[in-house]
């Protein structure tokens, strides 16, 4: 019997599962969340209106978004012993591994774990939700011989995560662009960290599995690993006269530059990209230094020239965490923490409707002997 006549190398242009979430639509140029284009959004909604969204399916008005940040806050702490369980891991362990091992451990607290109904699935993500920036920001801290630090929740959900990561009190400034790039992160159709979720949600394992796994594949460099790679080149390169020549080695090594190229677009610039550039932009003119957009742009020029390529939301997300004062290693990890939102709802959306993955393959091996 043959098995080959679907056969696509990385599973490209698959459609892998029916979804009322999200679509990446190449023909209208628009990203598609449950009716809503995500870049009008990022101009005037919040990260809670897209956690609100992603796991009700509407924008909540004024009382209902209230409540979420309430019920978000009212999760925000973590069983004492995920945090000695983070203290135990090697020094070296990077803060992508220090979320996975939390999440997985929180499994163990969860007195409903076998229950995959709807409701009790929400009520899951809206905890996960709440408890991730203790965990995201102390899994950093922890391993990188800090004392945790605890959330204030004076502050919005967002804005107390980046105060959590900075040890300051954000301006509004910083709080509304740091939200925005959570907005921005939160969901994205069928990427394949939201493929590995559904894959391992679809076995019938629970929510703490399929986001333990979703973080492994985030961590890539391929995928959310990206952002930490491009602020590491960035820095390296420091001018953008160094920039220039840093990529052009690469492109003469035949080296990929992280930050750029997408499964998707790949003709043109990711829309979100567009609108983290904006923010850059914002934060450069009110440090008064360039540098870091002047870079991003000279970047951008050279790989449109040279390879006809364009930025994703990544290469901008980059310079916006660091003109923040965000640690690098703490990219990547706040990508997965954002993306929460729309890996539940994925999750919820397969154990709803549920059916096995299980692919077959292209048969390469020997023959029968
Ligand atoms: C938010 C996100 O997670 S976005 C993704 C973040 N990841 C990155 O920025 C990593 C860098 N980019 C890449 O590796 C790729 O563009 C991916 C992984 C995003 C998409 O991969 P694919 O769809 O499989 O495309 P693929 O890797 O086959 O690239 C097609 C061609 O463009 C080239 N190319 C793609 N991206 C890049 C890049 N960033 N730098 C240099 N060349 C590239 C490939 O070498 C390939 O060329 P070839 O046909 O001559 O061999
Ligand atoms: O869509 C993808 O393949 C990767 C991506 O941009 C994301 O997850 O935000």
């Amino acid at each position: 019997m043959k098995t080959d006549e679907t056969f696509a190398p990385g599973l490209k242009g698959v459609i892998a599962c029916e979804t009322g979430i999200s679509l990446l639509d190449t023909e209208q140029e628009k990203i598609i969340i449950r009716g809503h284009d995500l870049i009008d959004l990022s101009q005037g909604k919040t990260y809670a209106d897209m956690v609100y969204l992603l796991l009700e399916g509407a924008l909540p008005d004024d009382s209902e978004r209230k409540k979420l940040e309430d019920k978000l806050k009212a999760h925000y702490d973590v069983p004492e012993n995920v945090t000695e369980i983070l203290k135990m891991l090697p020094e070296k362990t990077h803060a992508m591994d220090g979320q996975r091992t939390a999440i997985s451990v929180l499994a163990g607290y969860d007195e409903k774990i076998d229950d995959r109904s709807t409701s009790v699935n929400k009520e899951r993500a809206y905890e996960l939700l709440g408890q991730l920036p203790m965990i995201t920001v102390n899994s950093y801290r922890i391993l990188h011989g800090k004392a945790p630090v605890k959330p204030d929740p004076e502050l919005s959900y967002s804005a107390n995560f980046l105060y959590m990561i900075t040890g300051e009190k954000p301006t509004e400034l910083q709080a509304d662009i740091f939200d925005r790039s959570l907005l921005l992160y939160s969901e994205h159709e069928m990427p394949n960290s939201t493929f590995t979720s559904r894959v391992i949600a679809s076995t019938n394992s629970d929510m703490y599995g399929a986001l333990s796994g979703a973080v492994a594949s985030l961590k890539g460099n391929l995928h959310g690993g990206a952002n930490e790679a491009v602020m590491h080149m960035l820095n390296e390169a420091d001018s953008v006269s160094g920039f220039e020549q840093l990529m052009k080695t690469k492109l003469e090594n035949k080296e990929k530059i992280m930050g750029f190229g997408h499964r998707v677009y790949m003709n043109r610039m990711d829309p979100r990209a567009l609108v983290m550039k904006e923010s850059l932009r914002q934060l450069c003119d009110l440090k008064g230094d360039h540098t870091l957009l002047d870079m991003c742009e000279a970047g951008e020029e050279i790989m449109k020239d040279e390879k006809g390529l364009y930025p994703n939301l990544d290469y901008y997300a980059a310079p916006v965490y660091w003109m923040l004062g965000v640690p690098i290693p703490l990219y990547t990890p706040i990508f997965f923490s954002s993306r929460t939102a729309g890996l539940c709802a994925h999750i919820i959306e397969q154990h709803d409707n549920n059916r096995l993955f299980r692919p077959r393959v292209k048969y390469t091996g020997k023959e029968l002997e």
